[in-house]
């Protein structure tokens, strides 16, 4: 069954994992597990906030400690104003200390009103800053990272979460985490008035919330589950969307009629997710409130109790308006408290994902002691029993492969689609390390080299190559950011690479943008663009020249001049080209052809002839081609 999205059944998986033991002791095992999960998480979003913040970070937790007591404080100053307003009355108290507690009282809502305003303002502060700060790291870590962490789709995944879900979720914890505080505070310090009354209804106040406690913690981890299941699904709905409205598929989508279809799938995708989506939140809350009555019976009891005591005289009226709003403020901390846990505990599970992301090392790194390159590489480069299989795949992408490029020659490598060819010069710009064998530059293994280095030697085209949505100039200068502004090297470039005469052309020359994200940029056609890009390819003076395919989109006279150029450009360097175009690759002077991985001939192109084996085959396939043509 196909599973790229565009075709086959749509379904998102069901998030409970099956085989879990239900019974009460595996709940309360696995509640253990993820509050311990949680608790330990906390340093580490503290850490992320104060990274972020450090200000904002005391601000907020001071606000927080603040804000947790005042309930108790204003309740304790209602149940005094109370009893003096009775006493006044009953002419056992003076007007004065109704004044001061009244004075009191207008001191502390001051007080509280000012420090939600600061918890708002640090919290709304800190969440940009943490959004900006996780970005950030998230894209310099993204940056460290191989290639081989890209081309997979797990990865991908990783990389989507990470940088779309985490950066509101440090804050998020740590405001859960904090109100978890606040109400704890506001909790314990009522649960003391209340044992004051009856140790039984402190009791009864302590274990109410738990039932709810455990649905919304089990609710939590489902929610997060689904988020990671429709992870994939909203990546293929994204595909879906940019394929009908982005400028470089819109040719195809129109010419093959894929409008609806795409638009349809697109909606189906998306139904299924919301269906999911809506089962779980209508029952996570439906439940959750469900299990939440249990607190608020108690806190009702609670009431009631309170309420025969002051009719029997046992408790003041004070008393009463105090148990009162004890009783209310416990009833509600209750909620906030698990709330509040199962808010830490989701978050958790989010931050967890980009922990893994951050925590992934790459596997190309510079060893403890890399050899420094010398200051003139001579460019002699060895594969010697090289072979290559990329993650997951059956068959070696490269196998047992053996050969020498001499300082300063020019290699050209051929083979059919598929052969191995473009991997070849992922390995030696050790964008991925061979899995057997190894590759030498100047005798010594590529790997004792620190990559960075290694890579400022190389000037390399891909097949793949960049469109920047950037001027002429700096889709070129990019090629060496040193010389980002050196005009009269990006023209030399441009030169060599026979891009300048249309550049000169552009509006405003150099200063043209190209592409049109941005600016009102220009467009170029597909062989001006390669122009462009081996432009950027010769803006580095290295000793290494690779080029993946560098004329296949160049019209015959471009490339013979590409050609008659390169000569001159390849000279004191070492230069290796994959082309499947036998015009330009017989001027090589060595030829390497790939077959199904294995290095199957070499030569110069008179040798491979006289051979008769594969080369010489393709080459005659190819030059018949063109002689029908003539006939
Ligand atoms: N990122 C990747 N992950 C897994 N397999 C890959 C990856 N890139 C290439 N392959 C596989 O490795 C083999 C060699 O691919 P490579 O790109 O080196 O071929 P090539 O000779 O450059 O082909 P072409 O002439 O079509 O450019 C192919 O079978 C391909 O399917």
């Amino acid at each position: 069954m196909p599973d790229s999205g565009l075709t086959g059944p749509i379904e998102i998986p069901d998030p409970t994992p099956s085989g879990e033991p239900k019974d009460l002791r595996a709940r309360l095992h696995r509640l253990r597990t993820s509050a311990g999960g949680t608790v330990r998480g906390l340093p580490k979003v503290l850490r992320l906030t104060w990274q972020a913040s450090p200000v904002m970070t005391v601000l907020i937790v001071l606000s927080t400690v603040a804000s947790g007591l005042t309930p108790t404080i204003t309740a304790y100053v209602a149940k005094l104003l109370l009893d003096s307003v009775v006493a006044a009355v009953q002419g056992r108290g003076s007007i004065g200390r109704i004044v001061e507690i009244t004075g009191f009282q207008l001191a502390l809502f001051t007080a509280t009103a000012i420090t939600t305003a600061i918890t708002n303002v640090a919290q709304n502060l800190l969440q940009e800053r943490m959004t900006l700060s996780i970005r950030h790291q998230v894209m310099s870590h993204a940056a460290k990272l191989d290639l081989a962490f890209f081309e997979g789709s797990e990865s991908y995944d990783l990389l989507r979460q990470a940088s779309q879900e985490a950066p509101a979720r440090p804050v998020s914890m740590l405001t859960s985490a904090l109100s978890l505080v606040r109400t704890g505070i506001t909790f314990a310090s009522m649960v003391a008035l209340l044992i004051a009354v009856s140790p039984l209804l402190a009791l009864i106040a302590l274990l109410a919330p738990i039932p709810a406690f455990i649905s919304q913690s089990k609710y939590g981890s489902r929610a997060f589950m689904l988020a990671l299941y429709i992870s994939p699904i909203r990546r293929r709905m994204d595909y879906l969307s940019s394929l009908v409205t982005t400028d470089t598929y819109a040719k195809e989508t129109k010419l093959f009629g894929l409008g609806n279809y795409l638009t349809d799938r697109f909606l189906r995708l998306g139904q299924t997710y919301y269906a999911r989506e809506r089962k779980l939140t209508t029952k996570r809350n439906l439940v959750g409130t469900a299990w939440s009555f249990l607190s608020t019976a108690a806190g009702s009891g609670i009431a009631l109790y309170i309420a025969l005591e002051a009719v029997h005289g046992r408790l003041t009226i004070g008393d009463l308006a105090l148990y009162t709003s004890a009783a209310t403020a416990v009833q509600t901390s209750v909620q906030g408290l698990f709330t509040g846990f199962s808010g830490m505990y989701e978050n958790n599970l989010y931050l967890d994902t980009l922990y893994q992301f951050l925590g992934t090392r790459p596997a190309i790194t510079a060893p403890a002691q890399p050899r420094p390159l010398p200051e003139k590489v001579r460019g002699h480069i060895q594969f010697q029993d090289v072979s290559f299989s990329y993650p997951g795949a059956d068959e070696p992408a490269l196998d047992s492969v053996n050969f020498e490029i001499r300082p300063g020659e020019t290699v050209a490598v051929v083979g059919r689609n598929g052969a191995g060819k473009s991997t070849l010069i992922k390995l030696l710009c050790r964008l991925y390390d061979p899995t057997g064998g190894r590759i030498l530059l100047d005798g010594v293994d590529v790997r004792e080299f620190d990559p960075d280095e290694l890579r400022a030697r190389i000037s390399a085209m891909f097949q793949d190559y960049v469109t920047y949505q950037g001027t002429a100039a700096e889709n070129i200068g990019l090629g060496q950011l040193s010389d980002l502004d050196d005009r009269e090297r990006i023209a030399a470039s441009a030169h060599r690479a026979g891009a300048a005469e249309r550049i000169e052309r552009l509006p405003k020359g150099y200063d043209s943008p190209l592409g049109r994200w941005f600016d009102q940029g220009v467009s170029l056609s597909g062989g001006e663009w390669q122009k462009v890009a081996l432009a950027r390819a010769f803006m580095r003076d290295a000793p290494i020249l690779i080029l993946d395919e560098p004329t296949s989109a160049l019209d015959a006279q471009a490339e013979h001049e590409l050609f008659s150029r390169l000569r001159a450009l390849a000279s004191g360097r070492t230069t290796l080209y994959i082309s499947h175009r036998f015009s330009t690759v017989r001027q090589a002077e060595k030829i390497v052809l790939l077959d199904h991985g294995k290095l199957a001939e070499q030569g110069t192109h008179e040798e491979l002839m006289r051979l008769g084996g594969d080369y010489a085959d393709l080459f005659t396939l190819q030059a018949a081609a063109y002689l029908d043509e003539g006939e």
